[in-house]
């Protein structure tokens, strides 16, 4: 069994996935972190039609505060799909449809009545491909303060939320520059903190690191850590090393085909990522983190 020594201890990993130690040792931390018992989004039985096509079906798992939870597994099993339907994303894809329940604190999200724009105030978002609106650093953070109508001192929101998404030093002599003129990785910076200046309560990201060199992932899965002090985080993710370094909770789905050779997205384990990647309780799961299968 292979261990890895970190600051906060030692992590044990699955013998076919190296894990390299994160700067942080959040494995060990972050089952620590208050309220990570605590249930903030909760899935039931949530399957995802496009048009007539069930994209993914019966997902059912919890989402705990101040941790961060990955979802693997292999491509077009509806990991992004899922992520979507947790912030109402999917209702400006044409056919798209979430059945079963989402509910954000005990309150059904596609409940009728409730605003998907307040949905994804208090659930954001961050993508695979950094996307900077073509403005400079700092309007690039205050113009979620303003469509929101966040009163106070805009100076001052907008200092630290590129401080909470650790860009602020980098920045903080030319926040008038454009934001595409920054790096690749201090571009998806600029996106985190465009994201919490709004002050959300989860933050889902989509593949946040494809895009980005070793460096720059190692600078995102850092801050990953420390905003999960203060933030709930689903990460969707290709990368089974990320997720083993980064996450408490892992989701793992695979794409089961019907008799009809149709394939459609499930869930088959949810559990601590520790237990995920040393003792899984589904063969699937094992042969996909040892490298048999996906
Ligand atoms: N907008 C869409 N319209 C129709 N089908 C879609 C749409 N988006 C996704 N799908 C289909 O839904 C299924 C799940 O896709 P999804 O992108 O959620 O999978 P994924 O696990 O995130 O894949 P990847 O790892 O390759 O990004 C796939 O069969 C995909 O082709």
């Amino acid at each position: 069994m292979a261990t890895t020594n970190t600051p906060a201890g030692t992590v044990t990993s699955h013998p076919s996935v190296s894990v390299s130690a994160p700067s942080a040792g959040w494995q060990d931390a972050g089952l620590d972190n208050p309220g990570g018992s605590t249930t903030v989004m909760d899935l039931a039985d949530v399957s995802v039609h496009y048009g007539s096509y069930e994209a993914v079906r019966g997902t059912s798992m919890p989402i705990r505060q101040n941790q961060i939870t990955a979802m693997i597994g292999p491509s077009g099993c509806g990991k992004s799909t899922i992520l979507r339907s947790l912030n109402r994303m999917n209702d400006l894809i044409p056919g798209a449809r979430v059945t079963g329940t989402v509910s954000y604190h005990g309150q059904d999200i596609y409940a009728k009545g409730v605003d998907p724009i307040q949905v994804r105030r208090r659930i954001g978002m961050v993508f695979q491909k950094p996307n900077p609106f073509p403005k400079s650093i700092y309007d690039n953070v205050a113009y979620g303060l303003r469509i929101n109508g966040i009163k106070g001192k805009l100076d001052d929101h907008v200092e630290e939320a590129l401080t909470g998404a650790a860009l602020w030093d980098e920045v903080k002599d030319k926040l008038k520059s454009s934001g595409l003129a920054l790096s690749g990785g201090q571009q998806q910076r600029l996106c985190i903190a465009r994201t919490i200046a709004v002050k959300p309560d989860v933050i889902l990201m989509d593949e946040p690191c494809s895009a980005l060199d070793p460096i720059a992932t190692s600078k995102v899965e850092d801050l990953m850590y420390e905003l999960s002090k203060s933030y709930t985080i689903v990460i969707v993710t290709h990368n089974m090393q990320q997720a083993a370094r980064v996450s408490h909770y892992t989701a793992f789905f695979t794409a089961e085909v019907d008799e009809k050779q149709v394939r459609h997205g499930r869930l088959v384990e949810f559990d601590q990522t520790s237990r995920i990647f040393t003792n899984p309780g589904d063969k699937r799961t094992e042969d996909y983190i040892t490298g048999r299968f996906g």
